[in-house]
C-alpha cells in the first residue's frame, strides 16, 4: 500500500459538483447554498463543528435527502435524488454509525455491496443457471480482492459482528468499494478508533485515492484531516465558511473560533499573559520572603506558619503556576474527547 501524496499525475476532471445545495427541515436550514467540487485524484475534507450540516450535506449528495434547492452532478450529469441511482452512477459512501449486516459473514457483506454491478436477474438467480454462476464467481473474486486490499481476507468467513471495531470500519469501506465507485464519501471513518487504527485508516484512504477513486471525507480529527486532504472545506451553521488547502484552512482564525470559541494555539491573549506573569511574580516574592520569616520565627510562630501554608496567601500562587497548563490540557482533551464521543454516539 503506498502512502504517497504526490499530486503531479492528478487530472482536474470534476467528479462531483454540488451547486447551491440547501436543505431545510421545517424552519431549520441545515445546509445553506453550499457549492463544492471534488476532482479526480483528490482527497477533499469536510469539517465543521457538531451540527454544522456535514452529514445532511452528505445525505443530499447521496440521494438520501432531496435538497430543497440546488443540484448535485457526478461527472457532468445531474444525479437523481435516489440512493441506488447515485450508487449506480458511481458514488459510494460509508456511514457515521457502522451499518454492517452483523449476522452475515465478512465476504457476504462485501458481496451485498457488489449487487449494483451484478447484471443477473431474479430468474437467473433462482435457477442458478450458468450465467448466474459465472457472475457469482466473478463477484466473489472481486470481493476477495477487496478483502485482501483492506487486509481482511483471512477473516472472509467470520461473522461481521465478531470483528473488532476498527476492522468493522474497514469492512464498511470494502463494501462501499465493491460497487466500483469513482468517488467515495466517508462519514467520520476514524470515529472511535485508537491512534494506530487511525493511522492505518489514513494509509487505506491514500491507497484508495491511488486506485483512482476520489475521496470526500467528513472527520473531526483535525490532525487526520490536515495530513490527508488536498483541500478542506469548513461548514459552519450550514454555510461554507472557507475552502482551501490544509494550511490555509488550518490557520484561519474563523475556523478556530468556530470550533473552540477562542483560540487555543498560538499566542494567548494579553490578559492571560498578564495574569500568569503577576502570579509568577507573586510566587517568587513569597519564596524570597519565606526563609527570613522562618529564621525570625519563634517555635509557636513556626507552627502558625505551617497552618497558614494552606491559607489563601499560598493558594493563589500555587494555583497560578498549575492552572494555565492544566487548562490548556483540558481544552485539548475536551476537543478530542468531544469528537470521539460524538462520533460514537451517532
Ligand atoms: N432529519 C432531520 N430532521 C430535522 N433536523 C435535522 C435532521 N437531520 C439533521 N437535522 C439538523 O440539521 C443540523 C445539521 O445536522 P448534521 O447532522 O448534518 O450536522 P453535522 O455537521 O453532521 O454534525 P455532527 O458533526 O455532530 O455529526 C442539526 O441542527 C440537526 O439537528
Amino acid at each position: 500500500m503506498t502512502t504517497t501524496t504526490d499530486t503531479t499525475t492528478k487530472t482536474k476532471t470534476t467528479v462531483l459538483e454540488a451547486k447551491g445545495v440547501t436543505m431545510r427541515f421545517g424552519g431549520l436550514t441545515a445546509v445553506k447554498g453550499v457549492d463544492l467540487q471534488v476532482n479526480a485524484g483528490e482527497i477533499v475534507g469536510l469539517i465543521g463543528p457538531n451540527g454544522a450540516g456535514k452529514t445532511t450535506f452528505f445525505n443530499c449528495l447521496t440521494g438520501l435527502y432531496v435538497p430543497t434547492e440546488g443540484s448535485v452532478s457526478y461527472k457532468g450529469k445531474v444525479l437523481p435524488p435516489k440512493p441506488h441511482r447515485v450508487t449506480e452512477a458511481g458514488i459510494a459512501r460509508t456511514f457515521q454509525n457502522i451499518r454492517l449486516f452483523h449476522n452475515m459473514t465478512v465476504m457476504e457483506n462485501v458481496l451485498v455491496g457488489r449487487h449494483t454491478r451484478t447484471k443477473e436477474g431474479l430468474w437467473s438467480a433462482l435457477l442458478r443457471g450458468p450465467g448466474f454462476k459465472k457472475a457469482e464467481a466473478a463477484s466473489e473474486a472481486r470481493a476477495m480482492e477487496l478483502l485482501e486490499f483492506i487486509g481482511l481476507e483471512h477473516k472472509a468467513d467470520h461473522l461481521a459482528k465478531n470483528l473488532p471495531y476498527g476492522e468493522q470500519r474497514k469492512l464498511e469501506i470494502a463494501r462501499a468499494l465493491a460497487s466500483d465507485p469513482g468517488l467515495i464519501l466517508l462519514d467520520e471513518p476514524t470515529a472511535g478508533m485508537n491512534p494506530q487504527e487511525t493511522r492505518a485508516a489514513e494509509e487505506l484512504i491514500f491507497a484508495i485515492r491511488d486506485m483512482g477513486i476520489a475521496v470526500l471525507v467528513i472527520e473531526h480529527d483535525m490532525r487526520f484531516i490536515f495530513n490527508l486532504c488536498d483541500r478542506v472545506a469548513c461548514l459552519v451553521q450550514g454555510e461554507k465558511l472557507i475552502e482551501g488547502t490544509a494550511s490555509e484552512v488550518q490557520g484561519d482564525e474563523r475556523v478556530i473560533a468556530a470550533y473552540l470559541g477562542t483560540p487555543f494555539e498560538g499566542e494567548p491573549g494579553a490578559e492571560e499573559v498578564a495574569e500568569v506573569e503577576a502570579a509568577e511574580a507573586h510566587a517568587e516574592a513569597e519564596a524570597d520572603a519565606e526563609p527570613e520569616a522562618e529564621a525570625d520565627a519563634e517555635p509557636e510562630a513556626e507552627a502558625d506558619a505551617e497552618t497558614e501554608a494552606a491559607d489563601e496567601d499560598e493558594a493563589p500562587a500555587a494555583e497560578s503556576d498549575d492552572a494555565p497548563a492544566a487548562d490548556a490540557d483540558a481544552d485539548a482533551d475536551s476537543t478530542t474527547s468531544t469528537t470521539s464521543t460524538e462520533g460514537e454516539a451517532k
